[in-house]
């Protein structure tokens, strides 16, 4: 594979652009609050404590030899009650401060991961990498408000209560407050050995749900294709199968676990823990060896010394699943972002340039190796090839969606690395296959090319773009929002990002030529506002369809990630080479189909493509 090449692939980004700090960095800022709000749920812990030793000790007064005195009595009552509502107090406090730095940290991570997601390569993002920021901004920062928010301050009083109680337990009877430890120790014992080799069963827990999710969406998505071919049974079994093998899994997993996480829970439970206490300590008191009284607060605490163990399983859960959460935030913000141009450059004119350009996905394959290719300024380039060949590939490189491995792009003599991103796109335009339209006015959609078109510009390119008979039709007009007021076609939904596009009037463009599937009315559209589109400026165009492109000032045959070929249509047919056996090959299926029958004898729709050829028909109406 080769290596970067370009300097400055290894540039520093700009000040206002620092590369975004580890996780460690952003909880660092939060973890004052967090230290302050464990002491408060620790203070509260120990308080929740003290109204069950004062209720000890006011027994120790009720039960004694001599009549009790109120004026000992009223001091433990006010201390009861001032301790429990201290602890309510503090664990309030503690919670609030949490939350508030809980609040701070999603903050901090949201913009964090938003400056950075903002600088990943678009080509990583629309390749998948988008379902991993979604994952990341959304579920992954909930899981860490549970883990920082709740589980922090659960465990802090989880540790800290039962600690308190057996310090004063010891206080009271040691022999007791040893016995108190056995369902600890004991549960503890038994929960180890059910956990051991959980997180191998929670890796497969997961894998097992994966595959149910997946084969349901397979299902779903496939099920008209595999229904038509009478084949919907097959989908059907895959999902069974996944459902199956997800329920022998658990079934055998639960069952290997159950004795011993039942036992862990059952050896700490409270009513378990009191009998083997009041069994003891009535021994105890039987023989003499200590008092009824001092037998109290074993009834009241003792129970509260085992108790973390019936919960420490979800605790441990939160715990694995906030590290998980945190591993993918932190993969995520270290995920190299585009690098920036220190002092950015304006390109001098539409020229496209690219020499000696490789590009490699993996690192290892390369997709695309030593292409050369200009395209002068106010012409037409086609990209042809077979599949796979490295025409997406080779457009992305030249909008930036990633940077080349080797080699340079440049744009009126400037490399594109070395321009700003909004600089790019003024300068480049595109309209993919692809095409995405947001949750807005159709107006504000086409206003993306130039946010402060005027209506009429807005209109005007609309027009061009043969959509603003559609877009007058709707309801709300060009006030329509897309999605809930219309959902557009393929084609239409094509015909309103070429609008924006004309809107946004960049010299250069990048068509991704998606007329393949359309009908031959909305074909004819597309290819019309194609070619008002690409009149005047520098057009590089992905052909999938050979006759739509015969007019192109040049047409480059890709194979194999290389230029094979490349020249005129007529001088390609001459050649006898890539291109004339494409042609031959494209000529032949419209040839059979301009028999008028395809191949059930229906009769079959005559494709009527305008091409992107130069015509003065196709000049008009365009807004520059
Ligand atoms: N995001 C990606 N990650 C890894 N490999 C990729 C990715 N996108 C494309 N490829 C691979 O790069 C090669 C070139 O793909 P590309 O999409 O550029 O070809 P193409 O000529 O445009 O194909 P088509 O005409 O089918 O769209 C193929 O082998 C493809 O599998």
């Amino acid at each position: 594979m080769r290596k970067p090449s370009h300097p400055v692939a290894n540039r520093p980004s700009p000040p206002d652009d620092t590369p975004p700090p580890p996780l460690r960095g952003i909880l660092r800022q939060v973890r004052g609050r967090l230290i302050t709000a464990v002491v408060l749920q620790a203070a509260a812990a120990v308080a929740g404590v003290t109204p069950f030793v004062a209720v000890a000790r006011i027994a120790v007064h009720l039960t004694g030899d001599s009549r009790p005195q109120a004026d000992d009595l009223w001091p433990l009552v006010t201390v009861a009650c001032v301790s429990g509502l201290t602890a309510l107090v503090l664990g309030s406090a503690a919670g609030f401060v949490s939350h508030i730095a809980d609040n701070d940290l999603q903050l901090a991570l949201r913009r964090r991961l938003a400056a950075h997601t903002g600088g990943l390569p678009l080509g990583w993002i629309s390749a998948g990498g988008a379902s991993q920021i979604k994952r990341a901004v959304q579920d992954d920062v909930r899981a860490l408000h549970t883990l920082v928010a709740h589980t922090l301050l659960d465990v802090t009083a989880l540790l800290v209560a039962p600690a308190a109680a057996l310090v004063y337990l010891f206080a009271v009877d040691w022999r007791l407050a040893l016995l108190s430890i056995l369902p600890l120790a004991l549960g503890a014992y038994l929960f180890g050995r059910a956990m051991s080799g959980a997180a191998a069963q929670m890796a497969e827990y997961g894998a097992a749900l994966g595959r149910i999710s997946s084969t349901a969406v397979e299902y779903v998505t496939g099920i008209a294709v595999l229904k038509t071919f009478g084949r919907g049974r097959k989908g059907h079994d895959r999902f069974l199968t996944a459902t199956d093998g997800f329920a022998d899994f658990f079934t055998t997993w639960v069952r290997t676990t159950l004795v011993t996480s039942t036992g862990a829970l059952l050896v700490v439970s409270p009513v378990l823990v009191l009998l083997l206490l009041a069994t003891a300590g009535t021994v105890l008191v039987a023989n003499g060896w200590m008092t009824g009284a001092d037998l109290v607060p074993f009834m009241l605490l003792g129970p509260a010394v085992a108790a973390p163990m019936s919960v420490v399983g979800t605790r441990v859960q939160q715990i694995r699943a906030g590290q998980a959460a945190a591993a993918r935030i932190s993969a995520l913000l270290g995920r190299p972002a585009l690098p920036q141009a220190d002092k950015p450059l304006t390109p001098k004119g539409s020229r496209v340039s690219m020499r000696g350009v490789s590009f490699s996905y993996d690192g290892h394959i390369d997709v695309l190796s030593g292409v050369d290719l200009d395209l002068k300024p106010g012409t037409i380039t086609a990209l042809v090839g077979p599949s796979g060949s490295g025409k997406s590939t080779l457009a992305s490189l030249l909008l930036r969606f990633q940077d080349v491995t080797a080699g340079a792009v440049t744009i009126g003599g400037v490399d594109v690395r070395h321009m700003s991103s909004a600089c790019l796109y003024q300068n480049v335009g595109f309209v993919l296959q692809d095409v995405r339209l947001l949750h807005a006015s159709v107006a504000d959609n086409i206003r993306l090319g130039r946010p402060t078109a005027t209506d009429e510009e807005v209109e005007r390119a609309a027009r061009a773009a043969q959509i603003h008979d559609r877009i007058a039709a709707l309801p709300d007009g060009y006030a329509t929002e897309v999605g809930t007021g219309v959902t557009f076609s393929g084609g239409e939904a094509q015909r309103v990002s070429i609008a924006r596009a004309l809107l946004a009037d960049a010299p250069v463009l990048v068509l991704d030529e998606a007329t393949a599937h359309a009908d031959p009315h909305s074909e004819a559209l597309i290819q019309t506002a194609l070619s008002t589109l690409a009149a005047g400026r520098t057009v590089l165009v992905i052909a999938h369809r050979l006759s739509t492109i015969r007019q192109a000032d040049q047409i480059v045959v890709l194979d194999g990630g290389r230029v094979a070929e490349r020249g005129g249509h007529e001088e390609l047919l001459v050649a006898g080479g890539r291109y004339a056996s494409l042609w031959k090959a494209q000529s032949t299926g419209r040839n059979a189909q301009s028999t008028g029958r395809d191949e059930t004898g229906e009769q079959a729709p005559v494709p009527s493509p305008a091409g992107l050829g130069r015509s003065d028909d196709a000049r008009e109406g365009t807004p520059r």
